[in-house]
């Protein structure tokens, strides 16, 4: 096959920054992505309705002319959101998902949760209007080993918390591991997960072998390829409840090539030709439609897009910047270190 026709893709994890930054790389989003779910850990974060009006607002701005693109707004998760808030932004449409940062966990989390019992009224709210739960799934405590911080999470957070609140929609965002896949697919209802692309074509050597690699680093962090290998399989399944969420994540690199580099890898730019590439090694282009345009609108309640994108394997390697250039400074783009023959026409 060399050409394949495709609803146009959704993102359902994306972080767009602001000022700068967000102008640098919002088009390289809504150049193939209608829509995204905008994450909120922001500095301050996106906590109430009205911080979420106003970041729209924003990103709307920023958006290329011609360019057609809907932000699907989210609000950052704290022990003291206000349930009235959160359900007064779901029913004038404008929140899609509340965020859950366990503190310390990730880029910009520090005002997350620390105790679930507090966000219980919250998250019973939700349960109550069918706002679904994002969640970085991995517990922070010092004694737990990184790379089994997600296994931990699901055993000691997660499923305590979907056994207390079995009517809460969650998804489990960035899945690295087996361990996740196969609690996703262990779940009947109210659980779905996404999955990012550079964890679909990296593992952890490619952060650790031949010196550290601050351009492969991310949370969660990327496992052993036998998670790697679940992941793919997951994603080329077809399976509703497995879709594409980029967490394409941009740091300039003074902020990853240092002492102590962010976590976050940036692939809004290359993503779609990423996938296609790994679709097809899967032998399952047939479902990459499945996994960045059907399965996510529908697990969110929403329509596919209408639009189509065609996307045209050439002869000659697509190349893609290096690095692209914003007002806040340079971005490393993800490399796969393979060659891409995929492109968006
Ligand atoms: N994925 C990352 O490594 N970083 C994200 C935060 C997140 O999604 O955990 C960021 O905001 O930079
Ligand atoms: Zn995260
Ligand atoms: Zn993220």
């Amino acid at each position: 096959m060399s050409s394949l026709i495709i609803r146009r893709p959704d993102d359902w994890h994306l972080h767009l920054r602001d000022g700068a930054m967000l102008e640098g790389v919002i088009g390289d989003t809504s150049r193939h992505f209608a829509r995204a779910i905008i994450m909120p850990n922001l500095v301050p974060p996106v906590v109430t309705t009205q911080d979420a009006r106003a970041y729209r607002e924003r990103i709307l701005k920023a958006v290329p002319s011609g360019d057609r693109f809907e932000p699907l707004m989210t609000l950052y998760l704290t022990e003291h959101t206000n349930p009235d808030d959160v359900e007064e932004g779901k029913r004038s449409g404008l929140i899609t998902a509340v965020k859950l940062y366990p503190a310390g966990a990730t880029t910009n989390s520090h005002g997350g949760v620390r105790d679930m019992d507090k966000a219980m009224p919250v998250l019973e709210r939700m349960a109550k209007i069918g706002l679904p739960l994002c969640v970085h799934g991995e517990v922070t405590t010092p004694e737990v080993d990184i790379f089994d911080r997600e296994k931990v999470f699901i055993d000691t957070v997660l499923d305590p918390l979907r056994k207390r609140l079995p009517e809460l929609k969650v998804t489990m965002e960035h899945v690295t591991t087996e361990d996740g896949v196969q609690y996703i697919r262990s779940a009947d209802r109210n659980l779905a997960g996404s999955i990012t692309t550079h964890h679909l074509i990296i593992n952890r050597n490619d952060i650790l072998v031949g010196g550290i690699q601050p351009h492969y680093y991310c949370l969660p962090v990327a496992k052993r390829e036998n998670h790697r290998q679940a992941l793919r399989k997951a994603a080329a399944s077809g399976d509703a409840r497995f879709f594409l969420g980029t967490d394409s994540a941009p740091h300039v690199d003074p902020l990853k090539e240092c002492g102590c580099g962010c976590a976050g890898i940036y692939t809004s730019i290359n993503t779609m030709s990423c996938l296609a590439h790994v679709f097809e090694q899967e032998d399952a282009l047939d479902k990459l439609e499945a996994f960045t345009s059907l399965n996510g609108p529908a697990w969110y309640g929403l329509a596919p897009n209408e639009e189509t994108i065609t996307l045209v394997k050439r002869d000659q390697s697509v190349t893609f910047p290096p690095k692209i250039v914003t007002g806040a400074g340079p971005v490393t783009v993800f490399n796969p270190k393979f060659p891409l023959h995929w492109d968006v026409a």
